[in-house]
Protein backbone atom coordinates (compact mmCIF):
# COMPACT_ATOMS: atom_id res chain seq x y z
CA UNK A 1 0.00 0.00 0.00
CA UNK A 2 1.27 3.24 -0.95
CA UNK A 3 2.31 6.14 1.30
CA UNK A 4 0.42 9.77 1.10
CA UNK A 5 2.92 11.16 -0.85
CA UNK A 6 3.18 8.07 -3.21
CA UNK A 7 -0.06 9.23 -4.41
CA UNK A 8 -0.72 10.99 -7.61
CA UNK A 9 -2.97 13.58 -6.47
CA UNK A 10 -0.02 14.46 -3.41
CA UNK A 11 -0.19 16.83 -1.97
CA UNK A 12 -3.68 17.98 -2.66
CA UNK A 13 -5.73 17.05 0.30
CA UNK A 14 -9.30 16.73 0.31
CA UNK A 15 -11.67 17.45 2.94
CA UNK A 16 -15.55 18.31 4.18
CA UNK A 17 -14.87 21.67 4.65
CA UNK A 18 -18.75 21.88 5.88
CA UNK A 19 -17.93 19.94 8.81
CA UNK A 20 -15.90 22.50 10.33
CA UNK A 21 -17.53 25.52 10.21
CA UNK A 22 -18.64 25.43 13.80
CA UNK A 23 -15.48 24.35 15.15
CA UNK A 24 -13.86 27.35 13.43
CA UNK A 25 -16.42 29.63 14.83
CA UNK A 26 -16.13 28.30 18.02
CA UNK A 27 -12.21 28.76 17.55
CA UNK A 28 -12.86 32.09 16.52
CA UNK A 29 -15.31 32.94 19.68
CA UNK A 30 -13.25 31.46 22.29
CA UNK A 31 -9.98 33.61 21.20
CA UNK A 32 -12.14 37.00 21.47
CA UNK A 33 -13.17 35.49 24.91
CA UNK A 34 -9.64 34.98 25.80
CA UNK A 35 -8.51 38.40 24.60
CA UNK A 36 -11.06 39.86 26.65
CA UNK A 37 -10.10 37.80 29.60
CA UNK A 38 -6.40 38.65 28.85
CA UNK A 39 -7.01 42.39 29.09
CA UNK A 40 -8.30 41.99 32.65
CA UNK A 41 -4.89 40.92 33.93
CA UNK A 42 -1.95 43.73 34.65
CA UNK A 43 1.34 43.78 32.93
CA UNK A 44 3.28 41.24 35.34
CA UNK A 45 0.62 38.71 35.56
CA UNK A 46 0.32 38.96 31.62
CA UNK A 47 4.20 38.39 31.63
CA UNK A 48 4.18 35.41 34.13
CA UNK A 49 0.83 33.67 31.90
CA UNK A 50 3.49 34.51 29.08
CA UNK A 51 6.48 32.68 30.38
CA UNK A 52 4.50 29.99 32.14
CA UNK A 53 2.98 28.65 28.91
CA UNK A 54 5.84 28.96 26.84
CA UNK A 55 7.98 27.42 29.19
CA UNK A 56 5.11 24.09 29.42
CA UNK A 57 4.79 24.32 25.50
CA UNK A 58 8.76 24.06 25.56
CA UNK A 59 8.84 21.42 27.83
CA UNK A 60 5.91 19.18 26.27
CA UNK A 61 6.83 19.57 23.02
CA UNK A 62 10.03 17.88 24.14
CA UNK A 63 8.54 15.12 25.93
CA UNK A 64 6.12 14.25 23.14
CA UNK A 65 9.44 12.03 21.96
CA UNK A 66 10.58 11.19 25.36
CA UNK A 67 13.00 14.34 25.94
CA UNK A 68 12.71 15.20 29.63
CA UNK A 69 13.94 19.64 29.91
CA UNK A 70 14.15 20.78 33.81
CA UNK A 71 11.38 23.65 33.83
CA UNK A 72 13.67 26.29 35.50
CA UNK A 73 16.16 27.08 32.88
CA UNK A 74 13.56 26.62 30.48
CA UNK A 75 11.44 29.53 32.43
CA UNK A 76 14.79 31.24 33.16
CA UNK A 77 15.82 30.88 29.58
CA UNK A 78 12.35 32.87 28.42
CA UNK A 79 12.84 35.06 30.53
CA UNK A 80 16.24 36.00 29.88
CA UNK A 81 14.82 36.56 25.97
CA UNK A 82 12.41 38.90 27.44
CA UNK A 83 14.83 40.96 28.66
CA UNK A 84 13.62 39.92 32.63
CA UNK A 85 15.87 39.10 35.23
CA UNK A 86 16.95 35.86 35.84
CA UNK A 87 18.23 33.76 39.07
CA UNK A 88 19.29 30.60 37.09
CA UNK A 89 22.95 30.51 36.16
CA UNK A 90 24.28 28.61 32.90
CA UNK A 91 21.31 27.28 31.36
CA UNK A 92 21.89 23.60 29.17
CA UNK A 93 22.02 23.66 25.46
CA UNK A 94 18.87 21.81 25.02
CA UNK A 95 16.82 23.77 26.74
CA UNK A 96 18.27 27.08 25.67
CA UNK A 97 17.78 25.64 21.65
CA UNK A 98 13.99 24.82 22.55
CA UNK A 99 13.13 28.34 24.30
CA UNK A 100 15.37 30.37 21.94
CA UNK A 101 12.76 28.50 19.41
CA UNK A 102 9.55 28.69 21.02
CA UNK A 103 10.54 32.77 21.49
CA UNK A 104 11.31 33.12 17.96
CA UNK A 105 8.09 31.55 17.28
CA UNK A 106 6.06 33.80 19.36
CA UNK A 107 7.90 36.80 18.03
CA UNK A 108 8.04 36.40 14.37
CA UNK A 109 4.61 35.18 14.10
CA UNK A 110 3.87 37.51 11.05
CA UNK A 111 6.46 36.73 9.13
CA UNK A 112 6.02 34.62 6.35
CA UNK A 113 7.96 30.94 6.25
CA UNK A 114 10.64 30.18 4.25
CA UNK A 115 13.18 27.43 4.30
CA UNK A 116 15.44 30.05 6.61
CA UNK A 117 13.06 29.95 9.08
CA UNK A 118 12.78 26.00 9.27
CA UNK A 119 16.57 26.09 9.29
CA UNK A 120 16.84 28.17 12.08
CA UNK A 121 14.24 26.48 14.36
CA UNK A 122 15.89 23.20 13.57
CA UNK A 123 19.24 24.32 14.41
CA UNK A 124 18.17 26.03 17.97
CA UNK A 125 16.38 22.48 18.81
CA UNK A 126 19.25 20.12 17.77
CA UNK A 127 21.65 22.42 20.14
CA UNK A 128 24.35 20.46 21.58
CA UNK A 129 23.37 17.23 19.85
CA UNK A 130 26.06 15.49 18.54
CA UNK A 131 24.46 13.18 17.00
CA UNK A 132 23.13 15.04 14.27
CA UNK A 133 24.60 15.08 11.06
CA UNK A 134 22.10 17.41 8.95
CA UNK A 135 21.52 20.23 11.72
CA UNK A 136 19.94 23.28 10.42
CA UNK A 137 19.61 21.82 7.07
CA UNK A 138 17.22 19.08 5.51
CA UNK A 139 18.10 15.69 5.85
CA UNK A 140 20.76 14.29 3.27
CA UNK A 141 20.65 10.60 4.56
CA UNK A 142 20.53 7.56 1.95
CA UNK A 143 18.70 5.72 4.49
CA UNK A 144 14.72 5.84 4.70
CA UNK A 145 13.16 8.08 6.87
CA UNK A 146 11.00 5.81 9.25
CA UNK A 147 8.92 6.40 12.12
CA UNK A 148 9.21 3.09 14.06
CA UNK A 149 8.51 1.36 16.96
CA UNK A 150 9.31 -1.44 19.06
CA UNK A 151 12.49 -3.07 19.68
CA UNK A 152 15.04 -4.92 17.20
CA UNK A 153 13.47 -7.90 15.60
CA UNK A 154 9.79 -6.54 16.57
CA UNK A 155 10.10 -2.88 15.01
CA UNK A 156 6.92 -1.48 13.23
CA UNK A 157 7.29 1.11 10.29
CA UNK A 158 4.59 3.50 10.82
CA UNK A 159 5.16 5.40 8.25
CA UNK A 160 8.17 6.04 5.72
CA UNK A 161 8.71 9.34 4.37
CA UNK A 162 9.71 10.29 0.73
CA UNK A 163 13.68 10.23 -0.11
CA UNK A 164 15.99 12.34 0.90
CA UNK A 165 16.77 13.69 -2.28
CA UNK A 166 13.07 14.70 -2.74
CA UNK A 167 13.55 17.30 0.63
CA UNK A 168 14.10 20.79 -1.01
CA UNK A 169 11.25 20.01 -3.72
CA UNK A 170 9.23 19.26 -1.49
CA UNK A 171 9.92 21.82 1.38
CA UNK A 172 9.42 24.46 -1.58
CA UNK A 173 5.88 23.45 -2.63
CA UNK A 174 5.05 23.57 1.49
CA UNK A 175 6.46 26.18 2.21
CA UNK A 176 4.68 27.88 -0.96
CA UNK A 177 1.18 26.07 -0.10
CA UNK A 178 1.49 27.59 3.52
CA UNK A 179 2.26 31.18 3.05
CA UNK A 180 -0.89 30.91 0.08
CA UNK A 181 -3.25 29.83 2.54
CA UNK A 182 -2.40 32.58 5.18
CA UNK A 183 -5.06 35.13 5.42
CA UNK A 184 -3.38 37.93 3.14
CA UNK A 185 -2.34 34.88 0.78
CA UNK A 186 -4.16 34.32 -2.51
CA UNK A 187 -5.95 30.80 -1.04
CA UNK A 188 -6.42 31.68 2.61
CA UNK A 189 -7.85 28.70 4.79
CA UNK A 190 -9.42 28.53 8.02
CA UNK A 191 -7.50 28.64 11.04
CA UNK A 192 -8.36 24.71 11.99
CA UNK A 193 -8.04 23.31 8.58
CA UNK A 194 -5.01 25.12 7.65
CA UNK A 195 -3.41 24.41 10.91
CA UNK A 196 -4.26 20.55 10.90
CA UNK A 197 -3.14 20.50 6.93
CA UNK A 198 0.25 22.06 8.06
CA UNK A 199 0.70 19.44 10.57
CA UNK A 200 -0.03 16.32 8.27
CA UNK A 201 1.98 18.01 5.55
CA UNK A 202 4.94 18.80 6.88
CA UNK A 203 5.08 15.70 8.88
CA UNK A 204 4.33 13.41 6.01
CA UNK A 205 7.34 15.28 3.81
CA UNK A 206 9.78 14.60 7.56
CA UNK A 207 12.28 16.91 6.36
CA UNK A 208 14.93 16.90 8.92
CA UNK A 209 16.98 14.38 10.27
CA UNK A 210 15.08 14.83 14.06
CA UNK A 211 13.23 17.05 15.39
CA UNK A 212 10.32 16.88 12.64
CA UNK A 213 7.14 16.60 15.62
CA UNK A 214 8.65 19.58 17.25
CA UNK A 215 8.93 21.91 14.26
CA UNK A 216 5.60 20.62 13.02
CA UNK A 217 3.95 21.86 15.93
CA UNK A 218 5.60 25.07 16.03
CA UNK A 219 4.19 25.71 12.21
CA UNK A 220 1.16 24.89 13.56
CA UNK A 221 1.17 27.23 16.35
CA UNK A 222 2.77 30.03 13.53
CA UNK A 223 -0.41 29.49 11.34
CA UNK A 224 -3.02 29.63 13.97
CA UNK A 225 -1.36 32.89 14.93
CA UNK A 226 -1.47 34.28 11.43
CA UNK A 227 -5.30 33.22 11.25
CA UNK A 228 -5.79 35.08 14.50
CA UNK A 229 -3.38 38.52 13.68
CA UNK A 230 -1.81 38.04 17.22
CA UNK A 231 0.91 35.74 18.85
CA UNK A 232 -1.01 32.70 20.45
CA UNK A 233 -0.31 30.77 24.02
CA UNK A 234 -2.20 28.10 22.82
CA UNK A 235 -0.95 24.68 24.76
CA UNK A 236 -1.46 22.83 21.72
CA UNK A 237 2.50 20.51 22.38
CA UNK A 238 0.43 20.11 26.33
CA UNK A 239 -2.79 18.60 25.00
CA UNK A 240 -1.19 16.23 22.57
CA UNK A 241 1.37 15.54 25.08
CA UNK A 242 -1.71 14.54 27.79
CA UNK A 243 -3.03 11.83 24.84
CA UNK A 244 0.04 11.36 22.80
CA UNK A 245 -1.12 7.95 21.67
CA UNK A 246 -4.07 9.32 20.07
CA UNK A 247 -2.20 11.67 18.15
CA UNK A 248 0.14 8.86 16.90
CA UNK A 249 -2.82 7.11 15.72
CA UNK A 250 -4.55 9.55 14.81
CA UNK A 251 -0.92 10.17 11.96
CA UNK A 252 -1.50 6.48 10.78
CA UNK A 253 -4.78 6.60 10.25
CA UNK A 254 -4.24 9.75 7.84
CA UNK A 255 -0.51 8.81 6.46
CA UNK A 256 -2.10 6.70 3.22
CA UNK A 257 -4.44 8.83 1.94
CA UNK A 258 -5.33 12.29 0.81
CA UNK A 259 -9.02 12.57 1.75
CA UNK A 260 -7.98 13.96 5.93
CA UNK A 261 -11.58 15.02 7.19
CA UNK A 262 -11.06 12.24 9.90
CA UNK A 263 -7.47 13.99 10.54
CA UNK A 264 -8.65 17.69 10.64
CA UNK A 265 -11.26 16.22 13.26
CA UNK A 266 -9.00 14.90 15.72
CA UNK A 267 -6.67 17.89 15.21
CA UNK A 268 -9.44 20.50 15.40
CA UNK A 269 -10.76 18.84 18.67
CA UNK A 270 -6.83 19.23 19.80
CA UNK A 271 -6.53 22.78 19.63
CA UNK A 272 -10.36 23.44 21.18
CA UNK A 273 -9.31 21.42 24.01
CA UNK A 274 -5.65 23.35 23.94
CA UNK A 275 -7.30 26.84 23.72
CA UNK A 276 -10.09 26.01 26.22
CA UNK A 277 -6.62 25.44 28.89
CA UNK A 278 -4.90 28.62 27.90
CA UNK A 279 -8.57 30.36 28.82
CA UNK A 280 -8.83 28.31 32.13
CA UNK A 281 -5.13 29.39 32.95
CA UNK A 282 -6.03 33.22 32.46
CA UNK A 283 -9.48 32.94 34.62
CA UNK A 284 -7.22 31.24 37.06
CA UNK A 285 -4.77 34.45 37.09
CA UNK A 286 -7.70 36.74 36.99
CA UNK A 287 -9.55 34.59 39.85
CA UNK A 288 -6.13 35.00 41.79
CA UNK A 289 -6.14 38.38 41.83
CA UNK A 290 -9.52 38.70 43.24
CA UNK A 291 -9.03 36.28 45.43
CA UNK A 292 -6.12 38.10 47.29
CA UNK A 293 -8.00 42.01 46.72
CA UNK A 294 -10.61 40.23 49.01
CA UNK A 295 -8.66 38.89 51.93
CA UNK A 296 -5.30 40.59 51.51
CA UNK A 297 -5.35 43.14 54.61
CA UNK A 298 -6.71 40.73 56.55
CA UNK A 299 -3.93 37.94 56.53
CA UNK A 300 -0.99 37.43 58.45
CA UNK A 301 2.35 36.99 56.38
CA UNK A 302 2.49 33.08 57.41
CA UNK A 303 -1.03 33.08 55.82
CA UNK A 304 -0.01 35.04 52.52
CA UNK A 305 3.03 32.85 52.71
CA UNK A 306 1.15 29.37 52.30
CA UNK A 307 -1.77 30.69 49.70
CA UNK A 308 1.07 32.12 47.68
CA UNK A 309 2.54 29.07 47.30
CA UNK A 310 -0.49 26.88 47.21
CA UNK A 311 -1.52 29.20 44.17
CA UNK A 312 2.07 28.60 42.56
CA UNK A 313 0.98 25.35 41.98
CA UNK A 314 -1.34 26.23 39.03
CA UNK A 315 -4.38 25.24 37.66
CA UNK A 316 -3.48 21.53 38.98
CA UNK A 317 -3.50 22.84 42.72
CA UNK A 318 -1.91 21.27 45.45
CA UNK A 319 -1.68 17.62 44.89
CA UNK A 320 -4.40 15.73 47.09
CA UNK A 321 -4.91 19.28 49.09
CA UNK A 322 -2.31 20.59 51.70
CA UNK A 323 -2.18 18.88 54.51
CA UNK A 324 -0.98 20.51 58.05
CA UNK A 325 1.94 19.64 58.46
CA UNK A 326 2.53 20.95 54.42
CA UNK A 327 1.90 24.14 56.72
CA UNK A 328 4.00 23.77 59.30
CA UNK A 329 6.89 23.21 56.98
CA UNK A 330 5.85 26.47 54.39
CA UNK A 331 5.06 28.49 57.09
CA UNK A 332 8.23 27.60 59.12
CA UNK A 333 5.73 27.55 62.41
CA UNK A 334 4.53 25.64 65.00
CA UNK A 335 1.70 22.74 65.26
CA UNK A 336 -0.58 25.21 67.14
CA UNK A 337 -0.29 28.39 65.03
CA UNK A 338 -0.69 26.36 62.23
CA UNK A 339 -3.91 24.83 63.53
CA UNK A 340 -5.35 28.10 64.31
CA UNK A 341 -4.30 29.75 61.21
CA UNK A 342 -5.86 26.97 59.06
CA UNK A 343 -9.14 27.33 61.04
CA UNK A 344 -9.15 30.83 60.45
CA UNK A 345 -8.43 30.06 56.80
CA UNK A 346 -11.46 27.81 56.62
CA UNK A 347 -13.53 31.16 58.53
CA UNK A 348 -13.00 33.48 55.63
CA UNK A 349 -13.83 31.19 53.03
CA UNK A 350 -10.24 30.98 51.79
CA UNK A 351 -10.14 27.49 51.73
CA UNK A 352 -12.04 24.74 52.04
CA UNK A 353 -11.62 21.76 54.22
CA UNK A 354 -11.63 17.76 53.35
CA UNK A 355 -11.73 14.69 55.61
CA UNK A 356 -10.94 14.17 59.12
CA UNK A 357 -8.09 14.20 61.72
CA UNK A 358 -4.50 13.20 60.15
CA UNK A 359 -6.45 12.90 56.68
CA UNK A 360 -7.79 16.82 56.82
CA UNK A 361 -6.49 18.54 53.43
CA UNK A 362 -7.48 22.07 52.59
CA UNK A 363 -7.95 23.32 48.98
CA UNK A 364 -8.23 26.63 47.51
CA UNK A 365 -11.98 27.90 47.75
CA UNK A 366 -11.67 29.80 44.33
CA UNK A 367 -15.35 29.44 43.60
CA UNK A 368 -16.69 31.19 46.71
CA UNK A 369 -15.21 34.46 45.24
CA UNK A 370 -16.99 34.25 41.94
CA UNK A 371 -19.26 37.17 41.63
N1 LIG B 1 2.43 7.31 11.59
C1 LIG B 1 2.97 8.51 11.41
N2 LIG B 1 2.89 9.12 10.21
C2 LIG B 1 3.44 10.34 10.01
N3 LIG B 1 4.07 11.04 10.98
C3 LIG B 1 4.19 10.48 12.18
C4 LIG B 1 3.63 9.21 12.47
N4 LIG B 1 3.88 8.92 13.75
C5 LIG B 1 4.57 9.97 14.24
N5 LIG B 1 4.75 10.91 13.32
C6 LIG B 1 5.39 12.23 13.48
O1 LIG B 1 6.77 12.05 13.59
C7 LIG B 1 7.28 12.74 14.72
C8 LIG B 1 8.54 12.08 15.14
O2 LIG B 1 9.49 12.51 14.20
P1 LIG B 1 11.07 12.35 14.40
O3 LIG B 1 11.44 10.95 14.19
O4 LIG B 1 11.74 13.38 13.57
O5 LIG B 1 11.31 12.57 15.90
P2 LIG B 1 11.39 13.94 16.64
O6 LIG B 1 11.61 14.92 15.63
O7 LIG B 1 12.38 13.76 17.70
O8 LIG B 1 9.96 14.14 17.16
P3 LIG B 1 9.62 15.25 18.15
O9 LIG B 1 10.01 16.53 17.54
O10 LIG B 1 8.16 15.10 18.30
O11 LIG B 1 10.43 14.98 19.36
C9 LIG B 1 6.14 12.69 15.71
O12 LIG B 1 6.21 13.69 16.70
C10 LIG B 1 4.97 12.91 14.78
O13 LIG B 1 4.80 14.28 14.51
Amino acid sequence: MKWNWELPDWPNFEYDKSAFAAMESRFLTSSGILLGSYKHLDESEKTALKIELMSEEALKTSEIEGEYLNRESLQSSIRHQFGLPTEHGRIPPAEQGVAEMTVNLYETWKKALSNKVLFKWHSLLMSGRRDIVDAGCYRTSGDPMQVVSGHVGKRKVHFEAPPSDRMQPEMNGFIQWFNQTAPNGEQPLSALIRSGIAHLYFVSIHPFEDGNGRVGRAISEKALSQNLGQPTLIALARTIEAKRKDYYAALERANRKLEVTEWLHYFAETILEAQAYTIRCVDFLIEKARFFDRLGDQLNARQHKVLVRMFAEGLEGFKGGLSAENYISIAKTSASTATRDLKDLVEKGALSRTGELKHTRYHLNMQSFQS
